[in-house]
Formats: structure tokens, C-alpha cells, sequence
């Protein structure tokens, strides 16, 4: 099968399979909805036959209550059907959302760079709103497209056969109409999905955009990027609004067709009065839920997409099952040579590293830029997948730990601090939801950052981001990651340049942090290029082109770098 197909059948499918734990009750309310649709055509059939032919006025006065107790039936089955599917699509979001969150937050460190955190989200609205819309339920009520010839053929033969050739004739416009909006819907996804890529973009950029002049040159390729997304949404919305209007209009036809079919038999003495009537408005009937599909091919094809899109992504990222929790470790970290390379890429950037330390000590890591530090803290933190090798704390490796629970044992300050929408306390607390303000507190004493935030306008409840919220200097962002990471006493403090923002007030208080953590037992790996984080570490590891190039006892190593360490000053002069 052609895979353009094959892809919109299984996106369809895979769609259809959220409406699986409501199919039976609606599968009944659409047997009921239209079996009630032939009250009119009967209605219609023994009013010309019978009423008009006996002048009876209390039966036509029994008919006309009887086909408006089924018209309001047929409307409540309606509303209640498409409350069930209002339901199951609300449902099917919850437990899609609840994943691409996982999926979202995972596929930067286990897949690559995501192009944009907002089409996925886009995609789930698109799966949502065709669930939730007319068109699973215009695909449920296509089988009724046979009861209703049938009804027809008893009829007579001759109509059922016309309106059968009409249903073919819209199979037909059907299969064109996919051949000819395929093409345009994918087109106008991957169009869709650059715009907001690049919508991310500018947004990250904006201020390096306006001071270096560049915006004008961005806007270009933005205005590109819209004028295309445009034609091909018009290209797609032209080719099934086209479908649609040639639908119905065909619908239409028949029915006067179908009309005039039955009024040749009813010259011919074949066929009654009612039975005119009464087979033109079936006809039509038996013509609407093919409309309807055929009015529902932009959304089903641009949904389809949009759920291979999604599962594909899904696919990617397996579920995790957590392990089964270990103690807390509090004894040692192992590398065991590990190689690593940035997610998504080929290129290998830490090159079969080993080392060991034990609960108390503290390493430095230098070397030059793009030596492949950063990449050695992510996978000592299990920020990155590894390659080959192990990391292990207290003899377990990472992936024997549940995530969750290990992060508690885990401090990490990343080289490029982002901070999230909510309050200091809540950022620095990790949004542990019942939160000691005790242990918020001292992490911020630990990381000396406790003035700073009581002298800001609400101290610790200072809301980061968000409509109204405040900001913070890279500075102050610095000292609040590092409380962060020094929240709830962890094990492993991993520091990837924490002081690359920081005055001398600030360098002391992370220089006495690092003793402290070391004081109480905790393990301290440390990257930086200032002297700063050779104070109170153990050892140091000289890091070249991804290797490790020296690793040795401070002393002797800062020996070897021919580093005259400056006389420490008046607050760490305790700790040496
Ligand atoms: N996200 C990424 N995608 C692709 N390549 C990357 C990524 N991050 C790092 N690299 C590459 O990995 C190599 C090591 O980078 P890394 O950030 O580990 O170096 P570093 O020693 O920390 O540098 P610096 O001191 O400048 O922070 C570099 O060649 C860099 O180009």
C-alpha cells in the first residue's frame, strides 16, 4: 500500500482505538440515531399513501406525534453522542499529555535537540479537536449507508440501484479527494512545525536580534516561512473545500435523480406516491454520512498526521518503569570508562574516562573550551545517555536508580542556568510540594544567598517569570541554582561553572559551600576556569579533546600546571 495511505489508515485506526472504551454505548446510540432517521421518509410514505388516500386526520395527527417524539429522540441521541465523544477525546488528551510531558522533558538528553516543544503540544490539539468533533461519528455512521439502501432496494430495486451508483460516485469524489489533499496536508505540517520552530527562535533571541540589527534579516526568512504556510494551507483547504462543495451539490442531484427515478415508476405503475418521496429523502440520507466523511478529510488527514507524529515520538521514548528504590548512596562515585556524545549526534565528546571518589572528596575539572567537561558532568549526573562505560554510586549504576527519588541525592548547577516560573522558594525547594522552609532556608545560607533574597520585594515567596513576575541578575541566577542544588543535603554536587557569573562575595560563599558538602560527607565534582575551584578540592583532572589528559592529588597536580594559588581569602581561610 502506498505508506501516504498506509500512514492516514493506521493514524485513523490509532485515533479510533481512544474511542475503544466507549465503542459499544456508541456504537448503540449511532444504531438508534439512524434506525430514528427513517421516521421522516416513513412519515413521508404514509402520509402521501395512506393519510392523503383515506382523508384520515386523526392518523395523520397520530403520525405527526409519533415523528416528533423521534425527531426529539433523535436530537438528544445526538447531543448525548457527541457529549461521549467530547468525553473520550478529554480522556484520550489526559493520558496522551500526561506522556508527551515525559516525552517533552526526556527527548532533548535521550534522543536530540527537539525542534519545537510546542508542535507536539499543537498535534494534541489537532487528535483532540477531530475526537472530539463530527468525524469519528461520521465514520460510525457510514455502515448505515447499507441499511439504508436496503431499504430502498425493498422499495424498489431501480432506486436502490440509483442510489447505490451515487454512493459509488461519491466513494470516488472521496479517493480524489485524498489524493489531492495528502499532499498539501503534509506540506502544510512540516510548514506548520518550522513556523513555530522558528516562532521559538526569535523569542529566545529576541534581544540579540534588536541590538545587533538582525531582526530585519529574520523577518525575511519569517515572512517566507508564512507566505508558504499560507499557500499550502490554502492549497489544502481549496482541494477539500472543493471535494466538499461537489459533494454536496451531488448529494442534492440525487435527490431530485432519485426523485425523478420514482416518478417514472409511478408512471409505469411501479411505484407509488409515498414512495417518491419517501425514496428521495433516503436516498439523501443514505448520500450523508459519505458528505460528511468527505467534509471531515482535512481534519481526519491533518489528525492522522498528527497521531503518527505523535506516536512516532511516543516510540522514541519508551515508557520508564521505575527500578526498585536502593538506599540512599553515601559512599562513593564510580566512572568506569565512559564514553559519551551529545544526544541525537555521532560524534563522540568524552572519551573512555575513569575515576573514582569517595564520600568527602571533591574533584576540580579544567581544560579548555570544548574539551568535553560539560559533556563529563552530564554523564556523571545521567543528564546524557552513555555510550559505553558505567557511572556508579555506590557500586549501582545510574539506571539502577529511580530518577525521581535519585534526584534527591543529586545537586547539579548546569552551565547555562534557567530558572522556573514560581517563587525563589519553590525554585530553590526543586517544587517539592510540602517543602521544609527550614531546609530552604539553610540551602540558601549554604549557597550565602539568603540576604540577597530577603532584601527583594517578598523575599522568598519573589515570583520568577510569568505575567507580572520578576527577573533575577546571571549573578543572583547563579547563587539561587546553587541553593537549588544544594537543597536537602545531596550526595553527588555536580558544578559546572558555578562561578562564571559571580563577584568575590559570591565566589567565597561557593568556595565555602564545596567545604561544607565536603565537611558532611557529600562529593563534589567541580568545572570551572578560575582558580577559585582548586580551594578545598581533592583532586583535578586536566580534560583535552574529550580525554582525560592528568589526574592527580591537588598539591601535586596544581604543581604540575605551575599554579601559585592566591592567598585564600578571610572567609576560607578556615578551611585549608
Ligand atoms: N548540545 C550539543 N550538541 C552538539 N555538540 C555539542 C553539544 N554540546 C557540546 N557539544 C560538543 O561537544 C564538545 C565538548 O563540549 P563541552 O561543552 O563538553 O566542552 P567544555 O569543555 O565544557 O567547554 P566549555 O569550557 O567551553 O564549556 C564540543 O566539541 C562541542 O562542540
Amino acid at each position: 500500500m502506498d505508506p501516504a495511505r498506509e500512514n492516514l489508515f493506521a493514524g485513523v485506526r490509532g485515533m479510533l482505538q481512544a474511542v475503544l472504551p466507549v465503542l459499544w454505548p456508541i456504537l448503540a446510540f449511532s444504531a438508534v440515531f439512524n434506525i430514528l432517521l427513517l421516521s421522516g421518509s416513513f412519515f413521508m410514505l404514509l402520509v402521501y399513501d395512506d393519510v392523503l388516500a383515506s382523508r384520515s386526520g386523526a392518523t395523520l395527527a397520530g403520525l405527526l406525534l409519533m415523528v416528533t417524539v423521534a425527531y426529539i429522540f433523535q436530537g438528544a441521541i445526538d447531543v448525548i453522542r457527541s457529549r461521549v465523544m467530547l468525553h473520550t477525546g478529554a480522556q484520550a488528551d489526559r493520558r496522551l499529555c500526561d506522556r508527551l510531558y515525559d516525552v517533552i522533558s526526556r527527548h532533548e538528553q535521550e534522543v536530540g535537540p527537539l525542534p519545537s516543544g510546542a508542535a507536539p503540544v499543537r498535534d494534541l490539539d489537532l487528535v483532540r479537536g477531530y475526537i472530539t468533533g463530527a468525524g469519528p461519528l461520521a465514520l460510525l455512521d457510514l455502515p448505515y449507508v447499507l441499511m439504508f439502501l436496503l431499504i430502498l432496494t425493498l422499495f424498489h430495486w431501480v432506486l436502490g440501484l440509483a442510489t447505490l451508483a451515487g454512493v459509488l460516485v461519491m466513494i470516488v469524489l472521496m479517493v480524489l479527494g485524498d489524493r489531492q489533499t495528502r499532499g498539501p496536508a503534509l506540506q502544510a505540517a512540516a510548514v506548520t512545525a518550522a513556523r513555530f520552530t522558528m516562532a521559538e527562535d526569535v523569542r529566545r533571541n529576541g534581544e540579540v536580534l534588536r541590538v545587533l540589527g538582525m531582526g530585519g534579516r529574520r523577518r525575511s526568512s519569517w515572512d517566507a516561512i508564512s507566505l508558504s504556510l499560507i499557500s499550502s494551507h490554502d492549497e489544502l483547504a481549496g482541494a477539500a473545500g472543493r471535494m466538499q462543495v461537489i459533494g454536496k451539490a451531488f448529494r442534492l442531484f440525487l435527490q431530485s435523480f432519485v426523485l425523478a427515478v420514482g416518478a417514472f415508476l409511478v408512471i409505469d405503475g411501479d411505484a407509488t406516491g409515498g414512495v417518491i418521496i419517501a425514496g428521495s429523502i433516503l436516498s439523501a440520507r443514505a448520500l450523508m454520512p459519505v458528505e460528511q466523511t468527505i467534509g471531515q478529510w482535512k481534519p481526519m488527514t491533518e489528525a492522522s498526521q498528527a497521531w503518527r507524529r505523535l506516536t512516532g515520538l511516543l516510540e522514541h521514548i519508551p515508557l520508564r518503569e521505575a527500578p526498585m528504590p536502593l538506599p540512599r548512596p553515601k559512599a562513593s562515585l564510580e566512572v568506569q570508562g565512559v564514553v559519551c556524545a551529545p544526544p541525537g549526534r555521532q560524534k563522540v565528546t568524552v572519551a573512555n574516562v575513569s575515576f573514582r571518589l569517595s564520600a568527602g572528596e571533591a574533584l576540580a575539572v579544567i581544560g579548555h573550551s570544548g574539551s568535553g567537561k560539560s559533556t563529563l558532568m552530564r554523564a556523571v549526573t545521567g543528564a546524557w545517555p552513555l555510550l559505553r562505560g558505567a557511572v556508579r554510586l555506590d557500586g549501582a549504576s545510574l539506571e539502577q536508580w529511580d530518577p525521581v527519588l535519585l534526584g534527591r541525592d543529586i545537586g547539579y548547577v548546569p552551565q547555562a542556568i534557567e530558572l522556573f516560573d514560581g517563587t525563589l522558594a519553590q525554585n530553590i525547594a526543586r517544587f517539592e510540594a510540602e517543602a521544609d522552609p527550614e531546609a530552604i532556608i539553610a540551602a540558601a545560607r549554604a549557597a550565602d544567598v539568603h540576604d540577597m533574597i530577603v532584601a527583594l520585594p517578598g523575599g522568598y515567596e519573589y515570583v520568577l517569570g510569568g505575567p507580572g513576575g520578576g527577573g533575577l541578575s546571571a549573578g543572583q541566577k547563579q547563587r539561587i541554582a546553587l541553593a537549588r542544588a544544594l537543597y536537602g543535603n545531596p550526595f553527588l554536587i555536580v558544578l559546572d561553572e558555578p562561578n562564571s557569573n559571580l563577584d568575590a562575595a559570591g565566589e567565597d560563599a561557593l568556595v565555602e559551600a564545596v567545604r561544607a558538602a565536603k565537611q558532611r560527607g557529600a562529593i563534589v565534582v567541580i568545572v570551572g576556569h578560575r582558580p577559585t575551584v582548586f580551594a578545598h578540592v581533592d583532586h583535578i583532572m586536566i580534560m583535552a579533546d574529550g580525554q582525560l589528559m592528568q589526574m592527580g592529588e591537588r598539591t601535586e597536580m596544581l604543581k604540575r600546571i605551575n599554579f601559585n594559588p592566591a592567598p585564600p581569602s578571610p572567609s576560607t581561610q578556615s578551611a585549608e
